[in-house]
């Protein structure tokens, strides 16, 4: 069954601010669909909505087969946010095995493959309060991506990442749509932008195009 996350009329609002206005869009798995738009447009309120992570205050989600709760959502969901959680005393290999493990991915097979897909080995026996923001940011999507999610959200997945991470990015997220997952990510990188099958443009909260 091919897999979608539709929004129906979508409005997000915190006190006076509208963030998002009755924005109507479907997001298809096998794509990767790409959100832009000035700071402020409303980009990472429609991400964390997309994910659970924030209701709206008018309209309607309906993630299809991805599931009907917020907990079975969230548990084939991969989420990239600004902050990149990881525990700082572990290293980033304790931290991805970790996360297979909490995912119910065999640990040591959890990292073997996000080894060889972000390029972990040089540093991943450190603890994560030693490495470098680009070196964390490998670290998150690494984490984000262990489980094969079939819903991945990424905020800005090339903050700190250097061209060659970059395109290894590049190649792991047309990986993700391959498999049939709904893509959906936000950056302000215009190289990184034509990753996407599809742009969707918010300009004060509204879909322009
Ligand atoms: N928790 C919050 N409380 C109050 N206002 C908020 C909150 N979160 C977002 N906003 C406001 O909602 C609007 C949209 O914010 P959002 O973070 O979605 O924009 P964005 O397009 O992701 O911006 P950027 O490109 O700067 O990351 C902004 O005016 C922002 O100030």
């Amino acid at each position: 069954m091919s897999l979608s996350v539709e929004l129906r009329g979508v409005t997000k609002t915190y006190g006076p601010v509208r963030a998002l206005v009755g924005v109507n869009a479907r997001f298809e798995g096998g794509r990767v669909s790409v959100i832009e738009g000035a700071n402020g447009s409303g980009k990472s309120t429609l991400l964390s909505i997309l994910g659970t992570l924030a209701r709206p205050t008018l309209g309607e989600v309906d993630h299809g087969a991805l599931g009907k709760t917020n907990a079975e959502v969230r548990a084939v969901l991969g989420w990239v946010g600004h902050e990149t959680l990881a525990y700082g005393d572990l290293s980033g290999r304790e931290n991805v095995m970790l996360a297979a493990k909490l995912r119910g991915i065999e640990a040591e097979r959890g990292w073997r493959e996000a080894c060889e897909r972000f390029d972990l080995a040089s540093f991943g026996d450190r603890p994560i309060r030693t490495y470098s923001r680009g070196q964390r940011q490998r670290i998150a999507v690494a984490k984000a991506l262990v489980h094969a999610p079939s819903l991945v959200l990424l905020d800005e997945p090339t903050a700190g990442l250097d061209a060659r991470s970059t395109e290894r990015l590049e190649r792991v997220v047309r990986e993700e749509a391959k498999r049939g997952a709904v893509v959906i990510l936000v950056t302000h990188d215009p190289a990184f932008a034509r990753v996407g099958d599809v742009h969707v443009r918010l300009e004060r909260g509204r879909v322009v195009s």
